[in-house]
């Protein structure tokens, strides 16, 4: 396929509606005087082949925004769909195959084993669930994250940006329905960030991936199709088109210095 035919393709992807949605979700921990409310009547959708940012002052609900969306808390009321599974009506072993083969995950620690090499790092998850990776996908994902020449490699002898690629293309490993990302380029030099965001953003445009990724770094979040914003725990506002200023200023209007 050239270049112009993928993307085309991935519009045609967009297009399908929604990869993930909250409806009316509240997530109160605690109970009582002491209860705190994360989220509070949180409605949200994430289009199919998009890649979104999620913006706010600290404690602002993001965490507990992306973790309910993993399913990995479970809201107080409210539904999480994923495509068309409702999260909550799932058994705890039928969520955790959710969680492990439709949903990838990047966080700031790129929790690679510095045992196994990159290639073993990258087809980890599949192989304890019994499955085999095609040789040519892990090849083409190896290919897309720029890491062919390092795959028999070890986390410890890769840089952190070179890592958290690793770390990206296990999450894509199981062809996930979408792809979180809570302050993916937090622990990387400005240049690694960068690097790091252009590939989300080829992914996304290239394969057509939904990703959603927590990030406090306004240029980070310019490289999305949309920033969300949240305030104690509810949406504070959407753009689209973001670029730096205009989500540097909408921050500072949230109270975030
Ligand atoms: N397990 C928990 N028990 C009690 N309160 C919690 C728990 N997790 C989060 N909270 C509270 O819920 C609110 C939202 O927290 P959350 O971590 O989602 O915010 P955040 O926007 O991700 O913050 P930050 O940018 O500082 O990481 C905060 O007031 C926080 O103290």
């Amino acid at each position: 396929m050239t270049w112009v035919e993928r993307r085309t393709a991935a519009a045609a992807v967009r297009d399908r509606g929604a990869a993930m949605r909250l409806e009316s979700v509240t997530k109160a921990y605690g109970r009582g005087p002491g209860a705190v409310t994360a989220l509070d009547g949180v409605s949200f959708e994430v289009p199919r082949g998009s890649f979104t940012a999620v913006m706010g002052p600290s404690g602002s609900g993001k965490s507990t925004f992306l973790h309910c969306l993993a399913g990995l808390d479970r809201p107080t009321s409210g539904r999480v769909l994923l495509g068309d599974t409702d999260l909550g009506r799932l058994k705890e072993s039928a969520l955790t195959s959710v969680r492990r083969e439709r949903i990838g995950y990047v966080f700031q620690a790129y929790n690679l084993l510095s045992a196994l090499t990159v290639r073993q790092n990258i087809t980890l998850v599949p192989r304890m669930s019994g499955a085999r990776v095609d040789g040519a996908w892990l090849r083409e994902l190896l290919e897309r994250v720029g890491m062919t020449p390092y795959a028999d490699r070890r986390p410890n002898e890769l840089s952190g940006g070179q890592q958290q690629r690793v770390a990206i293309a296990r999450a894509l490993v199981t062809r996930p329905d979408a792809v979180l990302a809570d302050e993916p380029t937090g622990a990387l030099d400005t240049r690694s960030g960068r690097e790091v965001l252009r590939l989300f953003r080829q992914i996304v445009d290239e394969t057509g991936q939904t990703v959603l990724m927590v990030t406090h770094d306004p240029v980070a979040a310019s490289y999305a199709d949309a920033v969300v914003f949240l305030a104690d725990g509810r949406i504070a506002g959407h753009l689209p088109g973001p670029t730096p200023e205009l989500v540097a200023e909408r921050m500072a209007r949230l109270g975030d210095r």
